[in-house]
């Protein structure tokens, strides 16, 4: 990053309050992106037009599961952090305004960019000086050309406002982490007075003065070190977003991948992925297997990303590869039940995770629900436990043959199989002799590879895990048996 910039930004720190920040959408990134830029010095004002939303915020009230955020909420004053619903307050009220709306699949696969387009038509009708409107939202490249279009369109001066892209990387479950802590920051921008601005934000992050302030405190990770901030144009900015993602998602499909060759070949997925991972090049993260990736993130922006290369004539076989691998761990996880519990009908399963991954109480394309509702379909009785996960799986799934409970082993009592389906890792610390006691057979299908695979094996249960022989280690596989 040019030095200039630093010492633009520490000026403007060390003289007045920060900037003055908009943030549209009080959802999974808006909120996190708001509480933190207010912990960062700014002063902050986030609008939903979810009414409800806004009220329980105003009352301190958090409206997602998301670790730390409460406490650092609550560590906000009142000035540095408001929350509406008015898009003109907030618009007047701020020199940058980060738009964090959805953008969800349409049935083309396309993202749908209306929301983005409601807000950026009534942002405009409040430009009363000069702003940087920041893309935060996930889009396809060139949405930031298209927002500076709707902006002009709607008598917007092109010298009071700039459109800028700056991707988020953030992950639910670690999300206030992954903001403070980013490994990088975009900046997509072909304004020098932008980029001035989008420098001055994170500056309290790029100059580590941030991480002295809160030295030792338990929601950044383990000693952080500044960021880079890299700035490319926009159209680079909003492809490195959909292209991180989907390079994510393909070492995950990759990794569901060897974990079927490990089933054949009687090896451990795990220990191939760990070893996989030991090359730098490689890197240990993305590699554990499962049910698939999930979320609101990986599918939906894998389909745009498709549809967006797809319709630019570019061969995108690679990536619907990875999304069709993704399909098949639901239907390849159904049939290894049904191969150790013959007919499902019936048959009272104990559900532990409901969320599309541990930490969060997000169930958008959770693969957990999918494989639920298969199971329902199928005749069995569901008793489930998650943490976070209850409330909104109940809104998405069917109310009859499904109960909850409020802990692991009550899911347990008197079920003939007992499913991990989400990676929480308090499930891995239930005691195997709690569970066995419990459970009318000692029958766990672990779709995370959660627990103790060999503590489970000693303990006399029939565990079946992914990408992990089920029979003891050194037998011979047998297919590999039946080809010699
Ligand atoms: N969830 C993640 O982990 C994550 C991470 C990085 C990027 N993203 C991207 O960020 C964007 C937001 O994702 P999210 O998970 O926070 O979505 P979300 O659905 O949790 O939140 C979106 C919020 O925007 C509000 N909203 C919609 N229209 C509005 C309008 N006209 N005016 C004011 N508010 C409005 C909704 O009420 C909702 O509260 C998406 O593009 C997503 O792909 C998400
Ligand atoms: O080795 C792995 C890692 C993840 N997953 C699954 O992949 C999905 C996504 O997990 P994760 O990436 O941790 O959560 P998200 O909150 O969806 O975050 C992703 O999507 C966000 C939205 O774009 C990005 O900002 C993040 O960088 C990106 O990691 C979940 O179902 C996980 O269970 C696996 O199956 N194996």
């Amino acid at each position: 990053m040019p030095n200039r910039n630093l010492e633009l930004c520490m000026m403007d720190r060390s003289g007045g309050q920060g900037t003055r920040i908009a943030v549209v959408g009080c959802g999974y990134v808006g909120l996190v992106a708001a509480v933190c830029f207010a912990e960062i010095g700014h002063s902050v004002i986030c609008v939903d037009n979810d009414a409800a939303k806004i009220r329980a915020l105003q009352a301190g009230q958090i409206p997602i599961h998301e670790e730390h955020l409460a406490e650092l909420l609550a560590l906000q004053s009142s000035a540095s952090l408001r929350f509406t619903t008015s898009i003109a307050e907030a618009v007047r009220a701020s020199d940058a305004v980060f738009i964090a709306v959805g953008t969800p699949p349409l049935d083309n696969g396309h993202a749908d960019l209306s929301f983005i387009e409601e807000v950026a038509a009534e942002i405009s009708g409040a430009i009363d000086s000069y702003k940087v409107i920041v893309e935060k939202s996930t889009v396809p490249v060139y949405t930031s050309d298209w927002i500076s279009k709707i902006l002009r369109r709607n008598g917007v001066d092109p010298s009071a406002a700039d459109v800028v892209s700056n991707p988020e990387f953030l992950r639910e479950g670690t999300a206030v982490r992954d903001f403070l802590c980013p490994d990088r920051i975009i900046v997509g921008t072909c304004s020098d007075q932008a980029f001035r601005v989008m420098t001055s934000i994170y500056g309290p992050l790029l100059d580590g003065s941030y991480y002295r302030r809160r030295a030792s405190a338990d929601f950044l990770s383990h000693n952080p070190t500044a960021p880079p901030l890299v700035r490319t144009s926009p159209a680079s900015a909003e492809l490195i977003k959909h292209a991180s993602n989907a390079f994510l998602a393909l070492k995950i499909s990759y990794v569901n991948t060897i974990a079927s060759m490990c089933e054949i070949a009687g090896a451990d997925v795990d220990e191939v992925a760990h070893g996989m991972g030991l090359d730098r090049r490689i890197g240990q993260q993305f590699l554990s297997a499962g049910l698939g990736y999930g979320g609101s993130c990986f599918p939906k922006d894998l389909k745009a990303f498709r549809s967006l290369g797809h319709e630019m004539g570019v061969d995108v076989a690679l990536l619907r590869e990875v999304e069709r691998i993704n399909e098949r761990q639901i239907d390849g996880f159904m049939g290894k039940i049904r191969s150790i519990m013959w007919n499902l009908r019936n048959k009272k399963l104990a559900v532990l995770g409901l969320a599309f991954k541990g930490g969060t109480d997000d169930v958008r394309e959770s693969p957990a629900i999918k494989l639920v509702r298969q199971l329902l379909a199928e005749g069995c009785e569901i008793v489930a436990f998650d943490p976070a996960a209850m409330t909104t799986a109940r809104r998405v799934l069917p109310e009859e043959g499904i109960s909850y409970v409020d802990n692991a082993l009550d899911a347990m009592n008197d079920a003939d199989a007992l499913l991990v389906l989400t990676d929480w890792p308090e499930f891995r610390e239930i005691d195997p002799q709690a569970m066995k006691v419990q459970l009318a057979q000692p029958i766990v299908f672990d779709a995370r590879n959660l627990l103790d695979r060999e503590l489970m094996m000693q303990r006399g249960f029939t565990y079946v895990s992914i990408g992990r022989p089920a029979v003891e280690e050194c037998e011979e596989p047998v297919a590999l048996r039946r080809r010699a």
